[in-house]
């Protein structure tokens, strides 16, 4: 499994969203940040935007639900359009029941845990997910500063998915850029979302081609 990237459109123009989509077409998945104003403090968009948005998307969609009661929602956003749903474990009254929902649905299933949630949490289940979210910052706001002390968690996840031969994608969100894509890649994180890193760049192709670069380099170094 190589490395992939997903651009975080909490960074774009909300007044043009498809424009600032289709600019980062070379990249591997969009990342759409779905708030509540309740499960972190800050407040995005939801089911409508994010329908018309995969619709208009030329990559697959990665919503990730930073809000409550996933164990409703979660599905109705694989139902909605989303490839991949990725809900928090902080959130979710029974999150490998909502994991068997969205696998049902045809979507990938995706568990995301903030930077105080240990690990161990999901490492008996971890066969029921197809990702793991790994925050690297405190959700709810881009161009955050990435937090190195959440490292072991992706390498103890890393290593628990290669004893178990599970194909997990392990995905880190927050502060990533081209001067910290060489830790998390080397921790064993192989889904890599940024968005200010990408969406302050005047030219988004050529700042998506240097996280490749240097994520790649990183994985063979
Ligand atoms: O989930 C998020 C915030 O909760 C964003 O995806 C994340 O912060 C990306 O922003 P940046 O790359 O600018 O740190």
């Amino acid at each position: 499994m190589g490395i992939q990237i997903a651009p975080s459109i909490l960074s774009a123009d909300f007044a043009n969203l498809e424009r600032d989509i289709v600019a980062v077409s070379d990249a591997d998945w969009l990342h759409v940040d779905v708030m509540d104003g309740h499960f972190v403090p800050n407040l995005t968009l939801g089911l409508p935007v994010l329908e018309r948005l995969a619709e208009v998307s030329p990559l697959p969609v990665d919503a990730h639900l930073m809000i409550e009661d996933p164990d409703r929602w979660a599905p109705r956003y694989a139902e909605a359009g989303a490839t991949s749903v990725t809900f928090h474990l902080e959130a979710a009254a029974d999150p490998v029941r909502i994991a068997r929902d969205l696998r049902a649905l045809g979507a990938r299933s995706s568990v995301a845990l903030k930077p105080g949630t240990p690990v161990e949490h999901v490492m008996d289940v971890l066969v029921e997910f197809d990702m793991v979210l790994v925050m690297t910052v405190e959700p709810g706001f881009g161009g955050q500063a990435f937090m190195p002390e959440t490292m072991p968690k992706v390498r103890a996840l890393r290593d628990a998915a290669r004893a178990a031969g599970h194909p997990l994608r392990i995905e880190v969100d927050g502060g990533i850029a081209r001067d910290t894509v060489q830790a998390v890649v080397q921790a064993g994180a192989d889904m890599l979302v940024a968005g200010s890193a990408i969406y302050s760049a005047d030219d988004r192709a050529a700042a998506i081609a240097e996280l490749r670069r240097v994520a790649g380099q990183a994985a063979v170094g």
